[in-house]
């Protein structure tokens, strides 16, 4: 294992150096010497395996901000795509699920849950949202009024006895969080932690630092977690079912930010990644 962290290690410098000789800067050295995780994926008995990069938060907020100005996304169509990956994920993770809770936080990590909430209705599963400070904006407003009128309860507070649900669904903070969680949501962190319910986070694991993990003790333990775009570098530390989604990131992009993502199988909206931990952290 220790050989093989080295083995990773070394070409990763390689590579950094190679790309940084060919084109002459600093910020190429220091793109491709961004941290990886090596996968392995397995899909309709194929597997494959390589390294995929991991974001700092900065990374993120401009790869999520370039999406929306050059290739000209707007929010709603990338929320839609990242929230029909994330129910992907929760059925594939949790098929005999029947009741999945569904709970929103304040920014665009809560608005995946809202349209994940929607999208898992019409997979057949029966969602319950809870959504205790909601966005003003115009977008969140639609999201809301499409659970409700398919008969989605979306409540202002966690429900007290969570034993009837067989799976939280944290899409509380995603890659915007700083610092130690706020009222009303550290809270309800301590409910869904001291709680058995199973938990799948969306992008980012609720109450970790994007990149450092869970230095605090308050952010969720959850069993699966499903990234978006390009898993952030707090996944180093997070050990459970890891999924891939945001199918939407175009050739440019990925050149541009030298990212290294797994392949999609077929026409899935996800790819899990097994079997990685990073040699760099
Ligand atoms: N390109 C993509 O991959 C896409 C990802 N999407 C999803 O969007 C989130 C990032 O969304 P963003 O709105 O930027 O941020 P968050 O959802 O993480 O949350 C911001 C809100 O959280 C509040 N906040 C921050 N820190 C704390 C704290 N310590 N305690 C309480 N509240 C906190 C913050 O409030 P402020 O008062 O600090 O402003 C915000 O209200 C990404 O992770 C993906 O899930 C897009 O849906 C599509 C494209
Ligand atoms: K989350």
């Amino acid at each position: 294992m220790q050989l093989a962290a080295q083995i990773f290690r070394r070409r990763t410098l390689g590579r950094a150096l190679l790309l940084s000789a060919a084109i002459g800067s600093r910020a190429a050295f220091n793109l491709a010497r961004r941290p990886l995780l090596a996968f392995a994926s397995a899909q309709a008995g194929s597997t494959a395996s390589g390294p995929v990069t991991l974001l700092g938060q900065q990374e993120a907020i401009a790869i999520d901000e370039e999406l929306m100005s050059t290739p000209g996304f707007s929010v709603d169509q990338l929320m839609e795509l990242a929230g029909l990956s994330v129910a992907s994920a929760v059925a594939d993770a949790y098929p005999a699920a029947k009741q999945v809770l569904i709970v929103a936080g304040p920014g665009n990590n809560g608005g995946d849950g809202l349209v994940a909430a929607r999208h898992l209705y019409h997979f057949g599963y029966s969602a319950t949202v809870v959504y205790p400070k909601r966005s003003d904006k115009q977008l969140f407003a639609n999201l809301v009024t499409q659970c409700e009128q398919l008969q989605i309860p979306v409540l202002s507070e966690l429900p007290g006895d969570l034993s009837g649900y067989d799976v939280a669904l944290d899409a509380i903070f995603g890659f915007s969080f700083k610092g130690t969680p706020r009222e009303p949501f550290a809270g309800i962190l301590k409910a869904l932690q001291v709680s058995s319910i199973k938990v799948m986070s969306v992008d980012i694991p609720s109450g970790w630092d994007v990149e450092k993990g869970d230095t605090t003790g308050e952010g969720l333990q959850p069993e699966a977690l499903v990234s978006l775009t390009a898993p952030k570098k707090a996944a180093a530390f997070f050990q459970g079912r890891h999924f891939l989604g945001g199918r939407f990131v175009p050739p440019g992009l990925v050149e541009k930010y030298k990212l290294q993502l797994p392949p999609y199988p077929g026409v899935s909206q996800i790819v899990e990644l097994k079997g990685w931990k990073s040699p760099e952290l």
